[in-house]
């Protein structure tokens, strides 16, 4: 697939969400990040939003969930319309069952490790997933700074799927910007989520576009 950048809407307009959609026609997908105030301590919003905005936006939802009942929510996710739907290894209860469930839904499953959470113990999962998100901030907020003591784990993550012989993509999530993103590119990153880089630029769209650049010259 190559390159793929995912701007997330947390730091956009919330009271106008397709028109904040609309301003970035070059992303690759639409980055969502949902939030229970309980697995993380902020609050977003759920279901009936990301379902509203999926017959709105022309690229696929990234759904990200922040939630504590993940095995629960997360299927209902990818049958509202979500593309790809990333549950946390730390939340989830049965990992295995629940990725099968949302790709029975017609969506791609992802697991998000946050900073502190080993890639080893997941290596017989990786077969079940289609995308690992590792999380590149302490996940609950946007713009905050990158976090360079997650590199090695993502370094990790790209050897376990060339060791097994996987297709899984591997995306980076909090603090990517035209500066950090070449960092995440070397390190095998394939999926870039950006949001605060993307929504505070003049132009979100030619953001899109120079970070996609920028992390395409940086892997080859
Ligand atoms: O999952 C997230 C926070 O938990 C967001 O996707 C992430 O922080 C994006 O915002 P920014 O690029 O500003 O860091
Ligand atoms: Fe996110």
């Amino acid at each position: 697939m190559g390159i793929q950048i995912t701007p997330s809407i947390l730091n956009a307009d919330l009271s106008r969400l397709a028109d904040e959609v609309a301003r970035i026609p070059s992303a690759d997908w639409v980055h969502v990040d949902v939030m229970d105030n309980h697995f993380v301590p902020n609050l977003t919003l759920g279901l009936p939003v990301v379902e509203a905005l999926s017959k709105h936006a022309s690229q696929p939802l990234d759904a990200h969930l922040m939630i504590e009942d993940a095995d629960r929510w997360a299927p209902a996710y990818a049958e509202a319309g979500c593309g790809s739907v990333t549950f946390h290894a730390e939340a989830a209860k049965a990992p295995v069952r629940l990725a099968r469930e949302i790709r029975a839904q017609g969506a791609r499953a992802s697991m998000a490790l946050k900073p502190a959470t080993p890639i080893e113990p997941y290596e017989a999962l990786l077969a079940e997933l289609d995308m690992v998100l590792i999380m590149t901030v302490e996940p609950g907020f946007g713009g905050q700074k990158f976090l360079d003591l997650c590199l090695p784990k993502l370094r990790t993550a790209r050897e376990l799927v060339r060791k097994h012989g996987l297709e899984t993509w591997l995306q980076v999530d909090g603090g990517v910007s035209l500066e950090t993103i070449e960092r995440c590119a070397e390190a095998g990153a394939d999926v870039f989520v950006a949001g605060s880089a993307v929504y505070s630029a003049e132009d979100p769209d030619a953001m899109v576009q120079a970070l996609k650049a920028t992390a395409e010259a940086a892997a080859t």
